[in-house]
């Protein structure tokens, strides 16, 4: 039987990048996908735009739902301050294997925590399970189908105080037009559009960056 895609990904990192060296993994990862096997990772292009909300939020504590191959969990843990902590999670036990194979080779496994399981039943149990009071960051980037259903989850669960924010990939495509019109027509958020291009590709897509004002929205009611 044949390799799977995150194990090429896995074995392209081991071959082209530096052990503790989360730009190098990064790299790698982005020359595999665009020369040799197209994967979905957030990518290159969209992977700036992480970079500078990360930067500019500057978050102590991430959420990110849909781990894959850890691409974006190293980019964005790369670029945390010292303190912060990412937990990342990912309910597919292949995909998380090789994750945790890319998050050690870069040498973040002190920063990230990385759970099996699927978002609608970790959501819940975060808090207690992992002292988590909130989030300041939450990178959506699993289902398309459950960014709606998860961030409801989210505000449900106490995770988001104001100021935190939702940053959310793909949602030109594959999509993600009921969440979309969520946060875009809720008072709870503040959202906006950085317009972008599909991992690797010309294809139109973006990520949506929402800021969490509160469960009483401003105002409106
Ligand atoms: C539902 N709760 C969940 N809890 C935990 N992990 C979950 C999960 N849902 C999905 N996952 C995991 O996240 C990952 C899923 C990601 C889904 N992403 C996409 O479908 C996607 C798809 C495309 C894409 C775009 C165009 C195209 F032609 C083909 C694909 C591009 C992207 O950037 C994408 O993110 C998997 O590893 C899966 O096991
Ligand atoms: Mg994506």
């Amino acid at each position: 039987t044949g390799s799977t895609r995150p194990q090429r990904i896995l074995r392209a990192v081991q071959k082209n990048s530096t052990r503790g060296s989360p730009c190098s993994v990064v790299n790698a990862i982005d020359d595999y996908c665009k020369h040799k096997e197209w994967a979905m990772n957030v990518g290159d292009e969209k992977g700036i735009i992480v970079d500078d909300v990360v930067l500019e939020l500057k978050p102590i504590t991430v959420l990110e739902l849909g781990t894959y191959c850890a691409y974006s969990t190293v980019r964005i843990a790369n670029l945390l301050p010292p303190e912060a902590k990412l937990i990342t999670l990912e309910f597919n036990a292949e995909s998380a294997a090789i994750a945790r194979e890319i998050i050690t080779w870069a040498g973040l496994e002190e920063k990230i925590q990385l759970i099996i399981g699927a978002s609608g039943d970790w959501i819940p149990r975060l808090k207690e399970e992992f002292g988590i009071e909130t989030f300041d960051l939450v990178f959506l980037d699993h289902w398309k189908d459950r960014y709606l259903p998860d961030t409801k989850l989210l505000e449900k669960c106490g995770l988001l105080k104001p100021g935190a924010v939702l940053l959310a990939d793909n949602v030109i495509c594959p999509g993600t037009p009921d969440y979309l019109d969520y946060v875009r027509n809720s008072p709870r958020y503040k959202s906006k559009f950085y317009r972008s291009h599909l991992e690797y590709t010309q294809e139109e897509d973006g990520l949506e960056h929402s800021v969490f004002l509160g469960m009483a929205g401003r105002g409106a009611e």
